[in-house]
């Protein structure tokens, strides 16, 4: 039997990978949903339905699969603007505010994402939520040396954070750039515009998972009648 999640996301990753077009260069966003449009952008260039379009990858997991695909890529040394990033997100508000890095990738994603002149986001209808911070913790990237006051920092301002621990690796999630990744639980973020900047300005903090401001369209994959449909907002 089909997983209908895994349907939704395969859809509409590959309905925003659909708006590639010939000549452009890519943000391409971390994690499951964003593997799609990434797998099917290559399969397009494969067929020769667009051509000269090359990626500006979000995280090592987004290098691998791109190179996988034979997409040419870039770095933003090379560049001087991207034309669209696609890329998931673990929750998302009625204002396209969103909360990111459940992969850990969000301060490679949040640069990339931010550079893009459209910036679509694609998810499952899962993710969206009234406030954010209702269903997922709000990942922060941490030096490692400073876990300790900001853990506590990030209990004075009312959450409950823990060390991300790996699933198969003994000890905590080290990103990309080699740092930790704190997850916080709040109940709800009432003002997340201000939470994004009052998190990033404790010492230490490298990034955090809210991005305000970045998204232009939210691409939400459904199953309606036991078939899957795309809406946009
Ligand atoms: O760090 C990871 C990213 O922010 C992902 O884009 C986010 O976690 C959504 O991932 P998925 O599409 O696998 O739910």
């Amino acid at each position: 039997m089909s997983d209908p999640v895994k349907t939704m996301k395969q859809e509409v990753g590959r309905a925003a990978a659909a708006r590639v077009k010939s000549d452009s260069i890519v943000g391409l966003g971390s994690g499951s949903t964003a593997a799609y449009a990434i797998e099917y952008i290559g399969d397009r260039l494969a067929k020769g339905e667009i051509k000269n379009v090359v990626g500006v990858p979000t995280s090592f997991q987004s290098e691998v699969l791109a190179k996988q695909f034979n997409i040419p890529l870039v770095t933003l040394d090379a560049i001087d603007h991207i034309d669209v990033a696609i890329d998931g997100a673990d929750e998302v508000d009625p204002d396209k505010n969103l909360i990111k890095g459940g992969g850990a990738a969000h301060t490679r994603e949040k640069v990339v994402d931010s550079l893009a002149k459209e910036f679509i986001v694609v998810v499952d209808e899962g993710k969206l939520v009234d406030k954010l911070g209702s269903t997922f913790l709000l990942p922060v990237e941490v030096i490692p040396m400073a876990v300790a006051p900001v853990m506590r920092s990030l209990a004075k301002l009312g959450g409950k954070p823990e060390l991300r621990m790996g699933v198969k690796k003994a000890g905590p999630v080290v990103t990309d750039q080699g740092n930790l990744v704190i997850d916080v639980k709040f109940d709800h973020i009432k003002n997340p515009a201000e939470m994004e900047k009052e998190i990033n300005n404790l010492p230490g903090v490298l990034e955090n998972g809210i991005f305000v401001g970045v998204a232009d369209i939210i691409m939400v994959g459904k199953i309606v009648d036991g078939k899957p449909e795309i809406v946009e907002f």
